[in-house]
């Protein structure tokens, strides 16, 4: 149900803090109670907002066929890809489209869920810090905030997934989770390869898939799109992100360090992969965590489904020792605490690539 509280641009902002954060209706809640301009807090910065005119038309990340496992091509196009985009699409992947469209139908029927019952796993009511829905990206520390609403499962077992994460949703992101399990290892073996490592069972496979989070993204429908984000400039903390988009599109990927955005199209049962900063760390720079971020939309809401694969909180990450194998490479990034690296990740706002700096030598 929608708020009863009518909400303009120059409503108190403590008042749309209340009903989006404290009373749990998110950023839909506003959307769904008929406002016509965006309340002033979630306004950024002219540099912060996405423009058409700097979304470079014509380019395109590649998109790779993953059905002949032996290709040696399609190992080199996917390491090619890392290194130089840090993100591609993949498609024929082996994840069964229905395990998609139904990971997708449960996020809806989360966000379709009475405010109340979603706010059941708010930080404050939670009952564990592995399940918890939210909105915007750090609202403590954020000078605008972002329009999304969002629920965080971090990956501990089966048995507590069944236990607390919530009914709407467990079951497909669980399934989605595991179906997807093969393609990642099959991923990082191909990118592993490259760099000398041969081997990932055992330690590496800790330090690469050792722990996992899924998200489930809503982005509502904005009044002045134009005039926010649905998720600010940032890289992911992950070793890789693998990601299931919609058909509304909106992702923008950096290119190659340039003031230039590239516009993710939706492909239909494809997952969009990208490199997270622990792999460029792992590989001494070698992959590339790219910057990305998420226009807001004034005609559909959006969902994404992100899973993060990453090193366990309590590993010591830093480059392989294969990667200078071939000597005159100097190391780049020290030795750091992963869990340290995701706490200075999320005490800040959204800002760009500013996180890997955490790990430079
Ligand atoms: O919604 C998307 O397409 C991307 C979301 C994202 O970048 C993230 O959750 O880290
Ligand atoms: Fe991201």
């Amino acid at each position: 149900m929608a708020p009863t509280i009518a909400i303009t641009t120059n409503t108190e902002p403590s008042k749309v803090t209340e009903l989006v954060l404290n009373k749990g209706f998110g950023v839909k809640g506003l959307s769904e109670s008929g406002i016509t301009c965006l309340p002033n807090q979630y306004i950024q910065p002219l540099e912060e907002r996405i423009t058409v005119s700097e979304a470079m038309p014509g380019g395109s990340i590649p998109i790779i066929d993953m059905s002949n496992w032996d290709d040696l091509k399609m190992e080199e196009l996917i390491c090619d890809a890392a290194e130089k985009w840090g993100f591609f699409q993949i498609v024929n992947h082996g994840v069964p489209i229905q395990v998609l469209e139904k990971v997708q139908e449960a996020t809806h029927r989360f966000f379709g869920l009475p405010a109340e019952e979603k706010n059941k796993y708010s930080k404050e009511n939670s009952v564990s810090n592995n399940v918890r829905y939210g909105t915007s990206f750090t609202p403590q520390a954020e000078n605008a905030l972002e329009w999304k609403d969002y629920l965080s499962l971090f990956y501990v077992s089966d048995d507590e997934a069944s236990a607390l994460w919530p009914a709407a949703c467990k079951d497909e992101a669980l399934e989605y989770m595991k179906k997807t399990e093969l393609v990642i290892k099959r991923l990082l073996g191909v990118l592993m390869r490259r760099l000398n490592v041969t081997e990932i069972a055992g330690e590496k496979e800790n330090l690469l898939i050792g722990s996992k989070r899924i998200n489930l993204n809503y982005y509502p429908i904005c009044p002045n799109p134009e005039l926010t984000v649905g998720v600010g400039r940032h890289s992911d903390v992950s070793t890789l992100t693998i990601l299931l988009q919609d058909e509304i599109g909106g992702l923008y990927v950096r290119v190659e360090e340039s003031d230039n955005w590239i516009h993710v199209p939706p492909v239909k049962g494809s997952l969009v992969i990208n490199v997270g900063d622990a792999l460029q760390i792992m590989s001494n720079g070698r992959y590339k965590s790219v910057e990305h971020r998420v226009a807001a939309n004034g005609k559909s809401e959006r969902i994404s489904v992100p899973i993060f694969v990453n090193p366990r909180p309590e590993d010591m990450i830093c480059p392989f020792p294969e990667v200078f194998a071939a000597g005159g490479e100097e190391a780049i990034y020290k030795k750091v605490l992963y869990s340290d690296y995701v706490k200075h990740f999320f005490r800040k706002a959204h800002d760009g690539k500013r996180t890997v700096d955490f790990a430079k030598i």
